[in-house]
């Protein structure tokens, strides 16, 4: 559904991602595993847009992508959710989901009757509707960013560390989220330092190391192995 191929990309100061391929199988959830600094979020900035590969192809629905500016690619289905605290915490949680819509704002009544497939999807929407979104706890927090991503019905949404600063309960309702996004058809790609957590909820699995992909496999098989848990996971286990 999405292939990279040879991607090589950075800041500036030399090349980041060097010749890295990837391939996500439609309606898949993969997570990225790996040391710090691998290039990870890279990967996740360069399918979004945010920054262009310097060479290397990116296909996406039959087109190369890269380097298109995002707000194209959100059109065309393809939707990150950044690391944190991506809310506006003084607006309510209704406003909040519909800034996802943005792009089409003109489009009152698709807008509305996709709010409110979303409110029925997530009870907490429809629960918490008028609060500010500042009122919130962290995962419920999270859920309101899963939902305002969902707003325009993409194809392919990019989790950037969806674990982080999150306690072990609310940890659950991100994995039903992500599960949630799976049986609607949605392709997931997620960046995790919890390596037990992201491949716990993920089908396959991505080792980078250095800006390339050391092992792609499914998710049960990266975690049972011990080479990797030596080398990336903390120790076997
Ligand atoms: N905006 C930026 N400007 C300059 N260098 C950056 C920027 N973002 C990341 N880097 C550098 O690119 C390299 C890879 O960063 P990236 O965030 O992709 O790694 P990562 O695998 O996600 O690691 P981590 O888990 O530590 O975030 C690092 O050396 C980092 O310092």
């Amino acid at each position: 559904m999405i292939s990279m191929t040879g991607v090589y990309a950075g800041y500036g100061g030399g090349d980041v991602l060097q010749g890295l391929d990837l391939e996500l199988a439609h309606r898949s959830v993969t997570c990225i595993v790996g040391p710090n600094g691998a290039g990870k979020s890279t990967v996740l900035r360069t399918i979004s847009g945010q920054l262009a590969p310097r060479l290397g192809q990116i296909r996406f629905g039959g087109h190369d992508i890269a380097g298109r500016h995002p707000a194209r690619l959100i059109k065309a289905g393809i939707v990150q959710v950044p690391q944190k605290n991506g809310l506006f915490p003084a607006m309510t949680v209704e406003e909040n989901v519909l800034l996802g819509g943005y792009l089409r704002r003109r489009e009152k009544a698709y807008l509305r009757g996709r709010y409110a497939q979303l409110a029925e999807r997530f009870p907490l929407i429809a629960e918490r509707a008028g609060d500010p979104a500042g009122n919130l706890s962290g995962g419920q927090r999270r859920t309101v960013e899963f939902a305002r991503a969902l707003m325009l019905e993409p194809a392919l949404v990019l989790l950037d560390e969806p674990s982080l600063g999150l306690d072990p309960r609310s940890l659950g309702l991100v994995g039903d989220t992500v599960n949630t996004m799976r049986e609607s058809g949605i392709t997931v790609l997620i960046v995790e330092q919890n390596v037990r957590f992201g491949l716990g909820i993920a089908d396959r699995g991505v080792v980078m190391e250095s800006g390339r992909v050391l092992m792609a496999d499914s998710a049960k098989t990266i975690l049972d192995d011990p080479e990797m848990g030596a080398l990336f996971l903390g120790g076997a286990p």
